[in-house]
């Protein structure tokens, strides 16, 4: 499989095309329900942790880290969208959709005029 066309961003439309591609080349679609695929992204979530598990807090950007150490992250938040992508597909959600119309409704509810500071974020837990 190729990526995305050189100077051009890659876009959740491209990402669910290339996984209906590669699953169908495997004949893999029917391991593919929706209850297959939720498990398979919390087992990518779950080694998205243990990259980040026993380090304690980490700086922003991940100065420290090795280039090796950024590579496998990359691989891990990657299988988290790629299963993603597909469970959302495979359930008729337009994920692009829902996320732009999800972050409308925090907007609402999070308005910026009720901004709290950060020590009160602190005591509350919230933001
Ligand atoms: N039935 C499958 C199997 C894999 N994949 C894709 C989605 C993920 O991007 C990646 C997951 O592959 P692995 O199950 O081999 O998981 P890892 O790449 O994390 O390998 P490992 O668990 O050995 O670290 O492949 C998929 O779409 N459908």
């Amino acid at each position: 499989m190729t990526g995305a066309p050189e100077g051009e961003s890659v876009s959740l439309d491209l990402l669910k095309k290339k996984m209906i591609e590669f699953a169908k080349e495997r004949d893999w679609e029917q391991f593919h329900s929706p209850r297959n695929l939720l498990l398979a992204l919390v087992g990518e979530v779950g080694e998205l942790s243990e990259i980040f598990q026993w380090k304690g807090e980490v700086p922003k950007g991940l100065p420290d880290w090795k280039e090796e150490e950024k590579v496998h992250l990359g691989e891990e938040l990657s299988d988290v969208l790629l299963y993603l992508v597909q469970l959302s597909d495979i359930c008729g959600i337009d994920l692009g959709k829902a996320a732009l119309r999800k972050v409308e409704l925090n907007a609402a509810k999070y308005p910026v005029s009720k901004k709290k500071s950060q020590t009160d974020n602190n005591v509350t837990g919230s933001c």
